[in-house]
């Protein structure tokens, strides 16, 4: 039996049925250190890893048992895939399935910062709240605005739906390439149009070296002061400090935030920010959605046992 390596402990089903075709350790001890990686891909025949696994060119560089890692997640910004494919190892990815989800996140993000639902939350349970307050927590209102999205792929083109049908909003984007959308949305001519366009700008695009601080203090300046900034992509996208100095100095009015640059540390001076709305990470978090997920995974790295080209290969 081939022997396979998961990082994480996956939903029960896709683990059991993993167990009846590949010889399975299960990895304890939360994400790997590059250390870790080199060893399992010396180790292992095949790796089912996913985000905050290191597995770097570094990590690629001694000897190499493994020849497929079917991650979990869509974004594998933490895979060196040229390094792997150098070491002739494939890599898969988890397309599809968690968009949904995580373009409700993106939602959830938007309507809570504008909204203000983490300042009201903390204020019920601290004891704070005094009662029903005509001028107290005022926000932003949503319906109608205008969204400017950047990064419209599977999940930026989800998030339009959802803001263009269920909210009302004009979408406006950027993107890598021309972008023909199912929604009705306008392409902008470049990131700092959209950035100052828009009353909601929401970050979808992948990470990795070419969008690293893609957002940086200079397109942060061109938002409207009236502006929110969410960001689902990675925390790497953005410049951190200069988003936490924006918010700050309420150059802009809030941001709401999925992902972080180094995860899990988030920093003191955002986390003091009453104007940030901080989620953990919780993307693709549903239950129905990871089960998917795994399922994905796992079909990608038994195509590969039984001969085939894994379905959703990404090198
Ligand atoms: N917060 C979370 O839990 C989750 C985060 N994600 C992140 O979302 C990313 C996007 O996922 P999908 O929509 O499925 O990917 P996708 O590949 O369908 O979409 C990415 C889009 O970004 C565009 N893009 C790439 N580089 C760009 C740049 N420099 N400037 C402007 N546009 C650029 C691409 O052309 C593409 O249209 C993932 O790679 C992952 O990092 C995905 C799932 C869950
Ligand atoms: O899939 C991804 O890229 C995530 O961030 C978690 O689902």
């Amino acid at each position: 039996m081939l022997k396979l390596l998961i990082t994480r402990p996956i939903a029960a089903p896709v683990l059991d049925q993993a167990r009846t075709k590949f010889d399975v350790t299960l990895h304890e001890g939360g994400a790997m250190s590059v250390s870790d990686c080199a060893t399992a891909l010396a180790t292992y025949d095949c790796i089912l890893p996913t985000l905050g696994d290191q597995f770097t060119a570094e990590a690629f560089a001694g000897d190499i048992r493994a020849k497929m890692l079917g991650n979990f997640g869509v974004g594998y910004n933490h895979i060196d895939t040229q390094a792997a494919a150098a070491a002739d190892v494939i890599v898969s990815n988890t397309p599809d399935v968690l968009t949904d989800a995580t373009a409700d996140i993106a939602m959830t993000l938007l309507l809570g910062t504008a909204r203000r639902a983490g300042e009201g939350e903390r204020m019920v349970r601290s004891g704070a709240w005094g009662g029903f307050d005509v001028k107290g927590l005022l926000g932003t209102h949503v319906t109608g605005k205008t969204v400017g999205i950047i990064g419209m792929g599977r999940i930026g083109q989800a998030i339009a739906a959802r803001c263009h049908y269920g909210f009302g909003m004009n979408v406006v984007f950027h993107n890598r390439s021309p972008k023909v959308t199912a929604v009705p949305a306008q392409q902008l001519d470049g990131l700092h149009a959209v950035m100052a366009a828009a009353d909601f700008v929401v970050v979808a695009t992948p990470g990795g070296s070419e969008t690293t601080k893609l957002i940086d203090a200079a397109a942060l300046a061109a938002m409207k002061p009236s502006g929110i900034f969410i960001n689902i992509s990675r925390g790497e996208v953005v410049d951190e400090i200069a988003l936490i100095e924006a918010l700050e100095t309420d150059q802009i009015t809030g941001a709401g935030l999925d992902v972080y640059e180094n995860e899990p540390h988030v920093p003191d001076r955002l986390r003091a920010l009453d104007n940030a709305f901080l989620l953990p990470h919780l993307g693709s978090a549903t239950a129905e959605t990871r089960q998917a997920m795994g399922q994905m995974a796992l079909d990608n790295i038994i195509a590969w046992a039984e001969g085939g080209d894994p379905p959703q290969r990404v090198n």
